[in-house]
């Protein structure tokens, strides 16, 4: 069917399903899969088999692949399955890779949310739950595109294939060597022409957008130990030295009141900024001003000034500090001093800062303030990083997409980068020798990661037609 024809019907088939698209984030959303806690990692495994269920469904040969344990704190804990799949084999057709995940960041109704966050509640048209938009609404958004295909009595435009993990959240553990010492070898990515990912935002609320670039991330894990058990403040507070005095002596030398990085030659391999580049910050629809408002911030750093907002969000490197393990951050006012403290932070790094260069300065550097404290406790610091990622957004691949945004948003999407990170994307990239693209269906402000996460019906639905768009502009670009 040409395509005058058969989108307008694709879109029509979406618009009348639009509940039962509900209905199945509401399930995925029931399923507190969260992949940092181990005491959630049964649920995390039943995700992985809920959606090879649901790939099965349309039709879809999978497989879920082993990658082994995680060693936690001396135990081996084992790692949920990756979900494997693929939906047609014609050769004269391109086809795609479809990477998403399944896990999501913990949540808790005490955190501050309005309504418990594993159970999906729609107000004012937004679809409130944790994963809605990160990356459970994505990720059913190609099922859905799938089966609107099928609704319509139509062909799929191209064949597909399916990476779907549940560990994305924490480093994606046991992946990189499943793409580069299984599926490549076994011949997986051969005839895989582009890659697809959707696990990113719009930078606003408004306008759509195409991403060619994340940050990647390295995480650490700061020990400090001072005794083997808390202790009561009153009886031997004076006579130990804290360990958390320590940690936050340590935490406290690494950035500055401006966000500026304090490790040495932290900002040494940096990717000098170009003038064509610094053109490119100029025509992005960006507007600080709101952006400061949707998150009540008193005061944007960098002057508010959006080029140089964009750049630190996208390619300069940050540091933040997460929070502290063992400390007592409850309510009330507990008199302890905590034997043991782990205190969490992590780089957003950039092109080039490679992860084990990272590593070896702030591990240099923390050793180096330990020693000046001279502190007679236990140190020991950790870390686990992913690297950053970029792609040529001159490609057809991205006009392919753009052509599709156009035909559902009716404008133009801005060509964005991303300050987040998806540690598989540059995994995907050389696995596959392919061009990657991050297709967004969520917006701005649908606080990811954060309390009351939602993503608005809106995104979702008209995401579901944006993918059914770029799977047949994909689906007609040359083989
Ligand atoms: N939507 C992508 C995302 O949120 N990725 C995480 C990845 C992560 C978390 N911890 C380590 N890596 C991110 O925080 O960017
Ligand atoms: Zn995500
Ligand atoms: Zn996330």
């Amino acid at each position: 069917m040409a395509a005058e024809k058969m989108l307008p019907q694709i879109f029509k088939f979406v618009d009348q399903n639009v509940e039962s698209y509900k209905a199945l984030l509401k399930e995925a959303v029931a399923i507190p899969s969260v992949s940092c806690d181990p005491k959630y990692r049964k649920e995390c495994i039943r995700m992985a088999h809920w959606m090879q269920n649901k790939l099965k469904e349309v039709g879809a040969s999978t497989e879920l692949r082993d990658v082994g344990f995680q060693t936690i704190d001396g135990n081996e804990i084992q790692l949920p399955p990756v979900v494997v799949g693929s939906l047609g084999n014609d050769p004269k057709k391109n086809t795609i890779c479809v990477y998403g995940h399944l896990d999501v960041q913990p949540a808790l109704k005490s955190d501050g949310w309005e309504s418990e966050p594993f159970e999906l509640v729609e107000r004012d048209n937004k679809l409130y739950g944790r994963g809605a938009t990160d990356d459970k609404g994505p990720v059913l958004g190609w099922l859905h595109a799938i089966n609107a295909y099928k609704g319509i009595g139509e062909e799929l435009p191209v064949n597909l294939k399916f990476i779907f993990e549940c560990m994305e959240e924490s480093g994606s553990e046991g992946l990189d060597e499943l793409l580069m010492e299984k599926l490549k070898p076994e011949g997986f990515f051969d005839t895989v022409d582009y890659v697809c990912i959707s696990d990113n935002y719009w930078l606003g609320t408004t306008k759509p957008c195409i991403t060619y670039g994340l940050r990647g991330i390295s995480y650490y894990f700061l020990e400090v130990e001072c005794a083997k058990m808390d202790l009561h403040s009153g009886v031997y507070g004076g006579t130990v030295h804290e360990a958390m005095s320590d940690l936050i002596y340590l935490m406290n030398t690494l950035v500055d009141k401006d966000g500026k990085i304090l490790i040495t030659d932290i900002y040494k391999s940096v990717a000098p900024l170009l003038e064509s580049e610094k053109k490119l910050y100029n025509s992005i629809d960006f507007d600080p001003e709101a952006y400061r408002k949707s998150i009540e911030a008193h005061k944007l750093p960098h002057n508010g000034v959006k080029e140089e907002l964009l750049m630190h969000r996208w390619r300069f490197p940050s540091l933040s500090l997460h929070g502290i393990e063992g400390a007592a951050f409850q309510p009330g006012a507990k008199t302890v001093i905590p034997g043991k403290v782990i205190g969490k932070f992590s780089i957003r790094i950039v092109p080039n800062q490679e992860p084990e260069e990272v590593e070896k300065l702030v591990f240099d550097y923390i050793h180096k303030k330990w020693a000046e404290r001279g502190s007679p406790n236990k140190m020991r610091i950790t870390a686990q990083s992913g690297r950053a990622w970029t792609e040529n957004p001159d490609h057809p691949h991205y006009q392919a997409a753009a052509r599709a945004t156009r035909l559902i948003y009716q404008t133009e999407p801005d060509m964005s980068r991303e300050g987040g990170s998806i540690p598989v994307t540059i995994t995907l990239q050389e696995a596959s020798g392919r061009n990657v693209l991050l297709l967004p269906m969520g917006a701005g402000d649908d606080m990811a990661h954060s309390q009351n996460e939602k993503l608005n019906v809106r995104n979702y639905i008209e995401g579901i037609k944006l993918f059914a768009a770029y799977l047949y502009e994909v689906g007609k670009l040359p083989k």
